[in-house]
């Protein structure tokens, strides 16, 4: 009998609409975890994560109060394969430790969801058993960041999209796929593969 919750992921590429998608299975009382968001506070908490940072892209990472320096570090980046590699090699790993501890405390469930842009280019998905692919048309997300983040221009958001895999490749992976766009509403979606994943959770446990 295996009564460990599902590890559910949900990942996309910037703008598909992971962060609204994932909150509609919180309004289901689904535990979740965002990884990205859990990346950044690591990034600012964990010692050895801060002097890696420091060491491979200088004392500007973080401001003289002690804040990661996010506009920074993605104008460092991600117009660097390179770069973006060694990040993630650094942040990766933390951010694995530290999932692995949260959904240790949520076994009671049937199911968690671990909401991350790189799931698939990080082979994070082989350590969960299901994954949720949200998509969107490009230009659909493009213009959703633009008007997200005031910060971003189209070369850095078109530098972050050269980082991640394409949605068909991604989609090879994906046990499910929700597509948000204006054309079909994200609630009856959801509300299946919530249906879905809590059958496929009591079979397990019936095994
Ligand atoms: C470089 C950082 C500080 C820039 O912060 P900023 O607030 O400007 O951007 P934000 O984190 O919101 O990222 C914007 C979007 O870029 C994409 N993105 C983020 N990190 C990466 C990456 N390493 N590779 C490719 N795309 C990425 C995601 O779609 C994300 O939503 C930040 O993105 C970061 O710490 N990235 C490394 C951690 C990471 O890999 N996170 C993703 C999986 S855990
Ligand atoms: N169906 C929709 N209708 C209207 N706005 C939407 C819709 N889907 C997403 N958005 C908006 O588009 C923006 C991007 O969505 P969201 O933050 O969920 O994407 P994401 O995949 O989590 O992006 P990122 O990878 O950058 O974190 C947000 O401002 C969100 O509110």
């Amino acid at each position: 009998m295996n009564k460990r919750a599902l590890l559910v992921g949900i990942t996309g590429g910037i703008g598909a609409g992971k962060s609204i998608v994932a909150r509609i299975f919180t309004l289901l009382g689904v535990p979740f975890y965002a990884a990205d968001d859990r990346a950044k506070v690591l990034m600012q908490t964990d010692e050895a994560l801060r002097e890696g940072i420091q060491a491979a892209f200088g004392r500007e990472a973080y401001t003289s109060a002690g804040e990661l320096n996010r506009a920074y570090l993605a104008a460092t980046v991600f117009h660097d394969e390179a770069a973006t590699k060694r990040l993630n090699g650094l942040v990766h790993p933390a951010v694995g430790r530290d999932f692995s501890a949260w959904s240790e405390a949520h076994q009671a469930h049937p199911y968690v969801l671990k909401e991350a842009a790189l799931l698939v280019e990080s082979g994070s998905y082989k350590e969960l058993d299901s994954l949720i692919l949200v998509k969107s048309p490009l230009v659909v997300r493009i213009n959703r960041i633009l008007a997200r983040d005031p910060q971003r221009d189209l070369k850095q958001i078109n530098a972050i999209i050269d980082r991640q895999l394409p949605d068909e490749e991604k989609a090879r992976f994906a046990e499910f796929i929700i597509k948000n766009t204006d054309q079909k509403a994200l609630i009856p979606q959801v509300l299946t593969v919530d249906a879905q994943l809590r059958k496929k959770a009591a079979e397990r446990i019936s095994l």
